[in-house]
């Protein structure tokens, strides 16, 4: 008899290929699983990038990916994809509402180009404080000390006004500010400034001072509605080689001695062609040498005062005959704010609209001086008495670099029309700037006695 078969060696073997196969499972169900949770991980971290990478910080809003006087195609740069995402953001166009309306329902809004820059951060304080509405536009660039800018920047985020970092040549960017607020004015003061530095960077001029200019009409005339009234900056520098005394807009303007000045001509110019066709209200201002706290330290004021606390020496022009010094109308930054102001109040409103004029429309040009011009040298000596330290001077014949030997303002027009009087001597303008400075860079802490010479720097000028 056939013993039967030993099956309990089958199953066991069965029972264990079974549990093999189970443990098998089990692993391949771990890997699958974790292959799954890293490939999820990894997607996620890829989608997070790209997020970013479209999405730039709503902090900084910065708009112009382009250094400092680069020129790229001007008219007709457009912002990127990722510009346009941040220019939707709620959080963006709330800042812009916020900042740019009025207190009460007739006050002003206002577009400040420049905001950042010397007389666009005293204009915009000055005209929120009143109750006007005002958004900032400013590329930050980098002509001088950009943190100073941003310094001046924070002073006006503290009293609720919104810079947006962009740059004028960007009309995607201005018709989307136009189209999120109805801005009744554009104060436009963006412009590359400077007489001396045309002869080292001369297409800066061209593309801040006439193709950004052109940008700024372009869709003030054709997209904005309403179409805004403009008060823009000008200078002195346009009468040129004018010998006439006082300068009155009367004069000849036609034989500018640098590009920066035939720039600004240019912009007179081209705001009379954008007045004729499109029926803009315009209005230049020819700002006469403006100096004060939060000033530009590209200006010889400014320079010098540095120079001389650090023992360093100043350059003094005289005339190119040698026989006399160079003398300024220096225009002390808070009357020349009062002018700003006083020419957006009587600015009439654009007759135009979609690019279609509708009527004539005003069209204004002012001087913004002091009255008085005053030597270089008597202005170092000045410096010297407020800082309490003498100035190691070369004086020079005024090289052929753009410079006028002398400017002089007839205000008479701005005084007729809106009241301008300036009523701060250089004096009196020089002792608010040290103040300022010498606080600003802390200087007081730095040297021991002398700085400030005279000067309570506890009572330091603010705008
Ligand atoms: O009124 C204007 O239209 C112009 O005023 C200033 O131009 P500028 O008057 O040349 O001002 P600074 O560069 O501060 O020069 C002031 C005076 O100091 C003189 N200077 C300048 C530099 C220097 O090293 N030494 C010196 O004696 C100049 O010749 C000038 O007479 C501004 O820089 C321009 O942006 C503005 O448009």
């Amino acid at each position: 008899m056939a013993s039967p078969p030993d099956t309990s060696k089958t199953t066991k073997l069965e029972r264990y290929n079974s549990y093999l196969r189970r443990i098998n499972t089990a692993r391949l169900l771990t890997l699958s699983s974790q292959l799954l949770f890293r490939t999820t991980i990894l997607a996620a971290l890829l989608l997070i990038l790209l997020f970013t990478l479209h999405h730039p910080p709503l902090s900084s809003f910065s708009f112009s990916s382009s250094p400092p006087h680069s020129h790229r195609s001007l008219l007709s740069s457009s912002s990127s994809s990722s510009t346009s995402s941040s220019l939707s953001s709620h959080s963006f166009q709330r800042q812009v509402l916020h900042s740019a309306t009025p207190r009460n329902p007739t006050g002003l809004s206002v577009l400040v180009t420049g905001a950042a820059g010397f007389v666009g951060s005293h204009c915009s304080l000055a005209l929120k404080k009143r109750g006007d509405g005002v958004l900032g536009l400013d590329n930050f660039n980098s002509y001088y000390d950009p943190s100073l800018k941003r310094s001046r920047q924070s002073l006006l985020s503290k009293h609720s006004i919104f810079i947006v970092d962009g740059d004028i040549n960007d009309s995607s960017l201005l018709k989307t500010l136009f189209d999120l607020t109805p801005f009744t004015h554009i104060l436009h003061l963006a412009a590359q400034a400077g007489v001396r530095y045309a002869m080292r960077n001369p297409q800066s001029y061209i593309s801040s001072n006439i193709a950004g200019f052109v940008s700024l009409l372009e869709v003030a005339a054709k997209s904005a509605d309403p179409q805004p009234s403009i008060v823009w900056a000008s200078s002195s520098s346009v009468y040129g080689l004018n010998v006439e005394n006082p300068f009155s807009e009367l004069h000849r303007t036609d034989r500018p001695a640098s590009l920066y000045a035939a720039t600004k001509k240019a912009g007179e110019e081209i705001a009379h062609t954008y007045n004729h066709i499109y029926g803009l209200s315009i209005t230049g201002l020819r700002f006469f040498t403006v100096y004060g706290p939060w000033g530009r330290p590209d200006m010889a004021y400014f320079f010098f005062t540095k120079s001389i606390l650090s023992g360093k020496p100043i350059t003094v022009f005289k005339t190119q005959d040698g026989a006399g010094e160079v003398a300024r109308d220096f225009t002390y930054i808070d009357d020349v704010v009062k002018g700003c102001l006083g020419a957006l109040d009587t600015a009439e409103k654009s007759t135009g609209s979609g690019g279609k004029k509708k009527g004539q429309a005003q069209l204004r040009i002012y001087n913004l001086g002091n009255t008085s011009p005053v030597p270089v040298g008597k202005l170092v000596g000045i410096l010297e008495g407020l800082l309490g330290v003498k100035a190691k001077k070369n004086v020079v014949k005024m090289p052929s670099n753009g410079d006028v030997p002398y400017t002089h303002a007839n205000v008479s027009l701005a005084e007729h029309d809106f009241g301008y009087r300036p009523t701060t001597d250089l004096a009196a303008g020089l002792r608010k700037f040290v103040k300022w400075y010498v606080q600003y860079y802390g200087i007081k802490n730095k040297v021991h006695g002398g700085v400030g010479g005279g000067i309570d720097v506890s009572e330091v000028a603010s705008v």
